[in-house]
């Protein structure tokens, strides 16, 4: 397992210019597939019109599959130092899942993001599923630990749903706590306009394996 972390941590010697290419190439189609995953719960339009535009998608997935990769995206850098997760669950550029665009960082420490969550993250009706919530939790704490200097792995994630969370514009923000050895204790939130939604702290740790590559493999710098 430790292993298959450190095998999907490539310098894949992309210039920049290719990146930038590449980004402009595949972050539109996951914003389109993004855009399909809403449709496919939110279209009324009758059953003729629905197989006719599932004979498109079949036309655009043969194109698609004519060139692709069949595992995980991992971590992917290079020489000037841009990392990209571009398949993250919560902010992968390439992951139509992917509620969060950016995750910013402030001079302070704080880590934060604002975000939409469409009617695709639905749990009780109307309001965000207490899962949804707690996957960008983990993401969010995990950040700031990272961008903090103490990257690890979630440990224990302790999520308190103070008041129901809705759909729609949400804000989320962590920063550390402290740091114990190679514990660190990391507290956030998720907010809507009203305030406070979901309470959590985090307990990142840093495993021996991390702290072993440590020298020779940057497990700090912000992902893009
Ligand atoms: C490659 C680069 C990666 C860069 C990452 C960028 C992040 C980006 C953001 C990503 C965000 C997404 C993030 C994700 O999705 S991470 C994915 C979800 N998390 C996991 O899969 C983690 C799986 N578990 C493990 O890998 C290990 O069990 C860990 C690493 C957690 C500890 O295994 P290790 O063998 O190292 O531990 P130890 O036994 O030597 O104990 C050491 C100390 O820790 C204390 N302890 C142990 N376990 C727990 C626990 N569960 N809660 C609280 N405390 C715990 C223990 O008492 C001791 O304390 P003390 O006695 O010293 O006081």
């Amino acid at each position: 397992m430790t292993d298959s972390i450190l095998d999907l941590h490539i310098n894949d010697g992309l210039t920049d210019e290719e990146i930038d290419h590449e980004k402009n190439t595949y972050g539109p189609l996951a914003e389109d597939v993004r855009e399909l995953i809403l449709l496919a719960l939110q279209t009324r339009v009758d059953a003729d019109d629905v197989a006719r535009a599932r004979e498109h998608l079949a036309a655009a997935r043969e194109i698609l599959e004519r060139d692709r990769e069949t595992g995980p995206y991992g971590t992917r850098y290079n020489d000037s130092g841009r990392y990209r997760t571009w398949g993250n669950a919560v902010m992968g550029l390439r992951n139509a899942i992917a509620p969060i665009g950016e995750i910013h960082e402030e001079p302070d420490g704080r880590v934060w993001a604002d975000f939409r969550l469409n009617p695709a993250y639905e749990g009780p009706a109307g309001h965000t599923h207490g899962g949804v919530t707690a996957l960008v939790l983990d993401q969010i704490l995990g950040d700031a630990a990272r961008a903090g200097g103490h990257p690890g792995m979630t440990g224990t994630l302790t999520v308190r749903y103070r008041r129901r969370t809705p759909l729609g514009a949400l804000h989320a923000e962590a920063r550390i706590d402290r740091v114990e050895g190679r514990k660190t204790f990391v507290k956030g939130h998720i907010a809507d306009a009203e305030g406070v939604c979901v309470e959590a702290e985090g307990i990142f740790i840093a495993p021996q394996w991390m702290i072993e590559h440590r020298e020779n493999l940057d497990t700090s710098p912000r992902r893009e």
